[in-house]
């Protein structure tokens, strides 16, 4: 999978060079070409903002400098033989991420994020990009950051991890939160007894069909306390009887 990312504070992305990203990049499963905005700026001050039409506070992000830089993206697309390229761009104002949509997301041979400052972009940028490329506003959920580059580093991290070979147990991958449309129940590891605090027995029976079992209940439990829109989204059938008595 090849990711264009553009945004005025390039270096905020040093993180996708760590861990899992990391290696994944070194062994060429994910290629990340970071762009900065300011080099597609032509003034002495390198601008890329200005005040907003209409009034109101902040500032609003110049059109022609995206317009210059998504140009060159594409262009770098069409040379990679990618002609439909997905523009993502995170904003609060986007729909919200999901599990489903990341799984979406990493089926695709090439991503492009956009990554918005100050009181957003103007507009016509994303009408522009609607010319060239599927665009998608993305929000990672019901609060406001300072840009898009923290959304980013979120949305590619969930991409990135689903991308085959980048996790190394696939199975974890299968049977993380979300993934089954349940929240991950409780996990242990040694010592039995910690602090007085013991380890349920069921996970030290060796009785894997138990284990499964309490595994899925305590899932189910901690779904129905803390989510449970996610138990209504489920396909009917998914629960037993016994699970939907939970
Ligand atoms: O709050 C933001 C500011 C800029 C770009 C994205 C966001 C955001 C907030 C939640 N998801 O994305």
């Amino acid at each position: 999978m090849h990711v264009d990312i553009v945004s005025i504070f390039p270096e905020y992305f040093r993180p996708l060079e760590l861990s899992l990203i990391g290696k994944a990049r070194a062994r060429g499963v994910l290629d990340v070409h970071l762009w900065d905005l300011r080099d597609f700026t032509h003034d002495p001050h390198r601008t890329v903002d200005d005040t907003p039409y209409g009034g109101g506070p902040g500032m609003v992000m110049r059109p022609e400098p995206w317009g210059e830089t998504l140009d060159a993206v594409r262009a770098e697309a069409a040379r990679l033989g990618v002609d439909a390229p997905l523009l993502i761009v995170p904003t609060p104002a986007g729909e919200l991420l999901t599990q489903r949509a990341a799984e979406r997301y990493a089926a695709e041979p090439w991503l492009a994020f956009a990554c918005g400052r100050y009181e957003g972009i103007d507009e016509r940028v994303l009408l522009d990009a609607r010319r060239h490329m599927r665009v998608e506003e993305v929000s990672i959920g019901d609060y406001v950051l300072a840009g898009g580059e923290a959304a980013t580093l979120v949305i590619v991290e969930a991409v990135a991890r689903l991308l085959p070979g980048v996790v190394g147990n696939q199975a974890s991958v299968l049977d993380d939160s979300h993934a089954q449309g349940l929240l991950e129940g409780p996990a242990y590891t040694k010592p039995a007894v910690w602090r007085g605090l013991e380890v349920p027995e069921v996970l030290l029976s060796g009785n894997h069909a138990a284990i499964a079992r309490w595994r899925r209940e305590q899932a189910i439990r901690r779904t129905a306390v803390r989510r449970p829109e996610l138990l209504d989204a489920l396909p009917p059938g998914s629960l037993t009887p016994h699970e939907e008595a939970l």
